[in-house]
Formats: C-alpha cells, structure tokens, sequence
C-alpha cells in the first residue's frame, strides 16, 4: 500500500476576542498552521482514500485544538486528490466522548467560546466535505463523538459499544444543526425526538436495527476493509456528480446553520455557565472518575 503520512498545519485560537467578532473570526476558518499532536493521518496513493485516526487518550474528549486539528486536516484533503476520508480511533474502547466536559467546567467564559466555535467549525467542515466519508466507530461514541460519526456519510461500527447523542442527560440543549444531522440519518422524526430529548444510547446491534448504523464489522480490520469497499463503489466518474449531489441533499442544514451560527454560540454560552449546569457537570464528571 502507497501510504504517506501527512503533517498539517494547526489552529491559532485566540481567547480574548469577543463573543459576536469571534463568531463572525471563525465562521469558515479552521486556524493557522503547526504540527498535529491529537491526530494521524495517512494517505494510499493509490486508492486516494485517507484514514484520519483521533489519538487524544484516554477518551478522544474534544477539545478546541483537537478539533481544529480535525478540521483542517479535512480542509487539506479537500485541496488533494483525496477521494474520500476514513474516521477511527486509536483507542480500543473510545471512538469519541464528545466535548471534553474537563475543560467545560468552571472554565473561563472565552476558553468556552473558543470550544463551542471549534465544534461548529468541525461539524460544518465535516457535514459539507466533498469528500465521501466513513466513520469506522471502532468504540463508544457520544454526544460531540456521535456528531462526528452522524455527520459521515456511512457508518460502520464494532458489536458491544454504545453511540448516541445525551447532551440533555448532561443538562445542555441539543442545537439545532445537531437535530438536522439526526434527522439525515434517522428521518422519522418521532424517533428522533424521543432518542435526543431522552438522550437514548444506542447498542451497536440495536443501532443497526435502528439505521443509526450502517454496518457492524467483527474487527477493526475487517472494517477498515469494508469503509474502502464503500468509498471505493463510487466511480471515478461520478465523483463530481456525486458530490454536488451530496451538497444539494445537505444544504438547507448547512444554511440554517450560517443563520443561526451566532445565536447558537449565544445559546451554548448562556446555558454552559449557568450554576446548575455547572454543577451538574461537577458531578458528572465525578461519576466519570469514580466508575475507575
Ligand atoms: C447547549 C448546547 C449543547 C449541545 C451539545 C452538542 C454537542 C456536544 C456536547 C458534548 O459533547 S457534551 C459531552 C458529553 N459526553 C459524555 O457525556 C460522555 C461521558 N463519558 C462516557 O459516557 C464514557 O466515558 C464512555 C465514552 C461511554 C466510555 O466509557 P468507558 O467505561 O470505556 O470509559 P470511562 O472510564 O468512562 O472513561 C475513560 C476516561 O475518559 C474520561 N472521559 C470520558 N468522557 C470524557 C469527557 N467527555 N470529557 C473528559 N473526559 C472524559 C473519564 O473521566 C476517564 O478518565 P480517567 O478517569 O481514566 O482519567
């Protein structure tokens, strides 16, 4: 396999900038350049399929350079001649945790900012890409973690882990663009209400049922082989086709998100800094450490 490992530039967030300008600094823009530190990235040459693999142990929790390190290693592949993009994680255990709540607690409110303007940054990145996109859920993933795995175009998942999206359960509202990428994926929309206001975690075997997922693999392996086999059934051909396509099928989501950008931030502010959100986190997070 003609395989490369690529080095890609790095986000330059800056924390002091004002809710409004900072929406407005970020919308679009994915930071400026230094080495990847929470991420691998190879390329085969000869299949144009890159393999994006989130290493930030122990949980892949998402913070703002993390993500940023996401976003733009997407944005690169976009200007190569990457056809499509393979997501996993090193972890046996973990595909993704979502936010990192270590640094949503009691945090500063301009640190806040600077993650919540990094997830939507990634998830626009993430749910507009040309690319044809597979996340290969090789372990739980939730909440942020669920997003990312939502926002793909195909998922494949290992058996005996948990995906779903539980921000009500940690006391935040789901916003919108989160509802719309749930709503891509399982459109009954009683369904979806019901998973995201119960804040339902889906088996792996059970989210297959459900079309939460597209496939279960036995192994990472076996999984890795089926995300090429389905980037790979696309003609080269169609690629343009297919992507305009793809784009057209997502494109109110991505507008009413551009609208709304602002005011989501607003949102996430007003409700993360809010006494009994913050206390609620305090203890969740201790129920995290306990279960060790
Ligand atoms: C107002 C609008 C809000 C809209 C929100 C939209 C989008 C995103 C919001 C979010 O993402 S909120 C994040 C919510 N995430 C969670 O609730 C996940 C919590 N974690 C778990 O449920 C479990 O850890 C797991 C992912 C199911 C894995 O379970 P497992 O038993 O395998 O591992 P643990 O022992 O629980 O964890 C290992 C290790 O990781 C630390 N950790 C886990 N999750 C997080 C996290 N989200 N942030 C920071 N750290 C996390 C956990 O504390 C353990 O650490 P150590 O004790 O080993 O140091």
């Amino acid at each position: 396999m003609a395989a490369r490992i690529m080095n890609l530039p790095k986000h330059g967030l800056c924390h002091l900038m004002r809710t409004s300008a900072l929406a407005r600094h970020y919308a679009g823009s994915t930071g400026s350049a230094s080495p990847p530190q929470f991420t691998t990235l190879s390329v085969d040459d000869k299949t144009g399929i890159a393999t994006l693999t989130l290493n930030r142990p122990p949980a892949n929790a998402l913070n703002a350079a993390f993500m940023g390190e996401i976003a733009r290693s997407i944005k690169e592949l976009e200007k190569s001649k990457c056809r499509g993009l393979i997501l996993t994680s090193s972890s046996e255990r973990i595909f993704c945790a979502g936010l990192d709540l270590k640094e949503c607690y009691q945090a500063e409110a301009s640190h806040l900012q600077g993650i919540w303007v990094a997830l939507q940054n990634l998830w626009h990145t993430l749910y507009s890409t040309p690319l044809i996109t597979v996340a290969l859920i090789n372990g739980h993933t939730v909440a942020g973690g669920g997003m990312l795995a939502l926002s793909s175009e195909y998922r494949i998942m290992l058996p005996n882990f948990k995906i779903g999206i539980n921000e009500t359960m940690v006391g935040l509202a789901v916003p919108m663009w989160l509802i719309d990428t749930y709503l891509n994926v399982i459109p009954n929309r009683r369904v979806a209400e019901w998973d995201l206001t119960a804040s339902r975690i889906y088996k792996s075997e059970h989210a297959l049922k459900a079309g939460l997922v597209d496939e279960l693999a036995a192994s990472k392996e076996q999984g890795l082989e089926r995300a090429v086999a389905f980037i790979s059934s696309y003609p080269k051909h169609s690629l343009v086709a297919r992507a305009i396509t793809k784009r057209q099928f997502r494109e109110k989501d991505l507008k009413n998100f551009e609208d709304n950008r602002q005011h989501d931030l607003e949102i996430f502010l007003s409700n993360i800094q809010k006494p009994n959100v913050q206390s609620y986190l305090g203890e969740y997070l201790e129920s995290l450490k306990k279960k060790a």
